[in-house]
């Protein structure tokens, strides 16, 4: 029996020329999990998004592009890499959503070597369709289309196992042992609406400050709660203060409404209120990419320091962090024994 371990991420352009980044986005954003309206009218919006952004990404990308290439992509080829140390069963795969390595010929080299069993690891701590849903998709339709004997199981979000928060907090520690006025935990954005087709509870409140008396049915499928959720363990596994820490949401594109507070707010707030030292983190990312190097360490710094803050630290992504490597082993390990 040959058991691989297929990680996936999001993905990136293959340049940051506006030619990669503009099939990149199209690509993207014409996937219905991620602009969830009917065909004819994402046509119509994304080919109005496309007049711009992908000049507007291209020069964010270009500013965070490593010379072995995109971060997003590095980072997750190095904790591939380690990953392999720790899964002795078979194979471990990388995978990209959107963009290359592209899971459907993985899937196939895999096939070949004679896999049986594939534990799938969609690298998002925090459920969403955007993300999650469209990994797991996208997997099975490639294996229904070739007739792959494949038996899979998928690890589940982990916003609130034991493992991830360690890593979290284990690799933020150098960082919060420094002296900082508050630390903001900022989650990548969603459209309301991609929760409300989701929760059945009409009365769930999407502006509710924590996560407290959520019922499990609801937290099963709440973006927004599974990140307060994971913020209120990480806050309490750090020894955090209530007031020294609090939840925003980045990335908001469109005129929808997404989930609140937003980033950019909560800056100028912040900042507002006489933050100097300001400690953000980004724990809906695994590997640090454009959102988290070019959004928060580039953009949200100037705006932050525009407001009257003096300084903004960015806290990594926990990328190849030893921690974080042996904790989703545990986690996949745990995943593939659910067969
Ligand atoms: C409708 C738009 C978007 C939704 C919904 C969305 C959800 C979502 N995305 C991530 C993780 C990542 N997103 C990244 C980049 C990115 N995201 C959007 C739009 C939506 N995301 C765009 C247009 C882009 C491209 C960059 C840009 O033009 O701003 C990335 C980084 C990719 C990289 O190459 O570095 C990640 C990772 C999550 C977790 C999420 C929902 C929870
Ligand atoms: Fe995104
Ligand atoms: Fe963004």
């Amino acid at each position: 029996m040959t058991h691989a371990l297929l990680l996936v991420n999001l993905g990136s352009p293959a340049s940051p020329q506006v030619g990669d980044v503009r099939r990149y986005l199209d690509q993207f954003l014409m996937d219905p999990n991620v602009v969830d309206l009917p065909w004819p009218l994402r046509r119509l919006l994304v080919s109005l998004i496309l007049i711009r952004r992908p000049a507007q990404s291209a020069r964010a990308y270009e500013s965070i592009w490593w010379e072995e290439g995109s971060p997003l992509i590095v980072l997750s080829r190095r904790l591939q890499e380690k990953m392999q140390a720790q899964w002795t069963q078979g194979p471990v795969e990388l995978a990209m959503r959107y963009g290359e390595p592209s899971i459907e010929p993985v899937l196939l080299r895999l096939a070949e070597r004679g896999v049986d069993t594939l534990t799938l690891a969609p690298l998002y701590p925090q459920f969403a369709d955007s993300t999650t849903t469209t990994a797991i998709e996208e997997a099975r339709r490639v294996v229904a289309k070739h007739g792959l004997k494949f038996e899979i199981n998928v690890l589940p979000p982990f916003y609130d196992q034991p493992e991830y928060l360690d890593a979290l907090v284990e690799s933020a520690r150098p960082h919060l042992q420094e002296s900082f006025d508050h630390l903001l935990l900022s989650f990548h954005g969603l459209p309301e609406r991609h929760i409300r087709k989701l929760v059945k509870d009409a009365g769930h409140d999407l502006r509710a400050a924590d996560s407290h008396g959520v019922s499990d049915e609801v937290l099963a499928c709440c973006y927004r709660s599974q990140c307060l959720r994971t913020a209120e363990l990480f806050a309490e596994r750090a020894g955090l203060h209530p007031g020294q820490w609090s939840v925003s949401f980045q990335s908001r594109l469109g005129k929808d409404k997404w989930i609140e507070p937003y980033t950019e707010t909560r800056i100028d707030e912040l900042a507002a209120q006489g933050v100097k030292r300001l400690l953000v983190m980004c724990p809906a990312f695994v590997a640090d990419c454009i959102e988290t190097l070019e959004e928060i360490g580039d953009r949200g710094r100037d705006q932050f320091i525009a407001a009257g803050g003096e300084e903004l630290a960015l806290v990594p992504c926990m990328n190849d962090h030893p921690r974080w490597v042996t904790a989703l082993a545990q986690l996949c390990r745990r995943a593939a024994q659910a067969i």
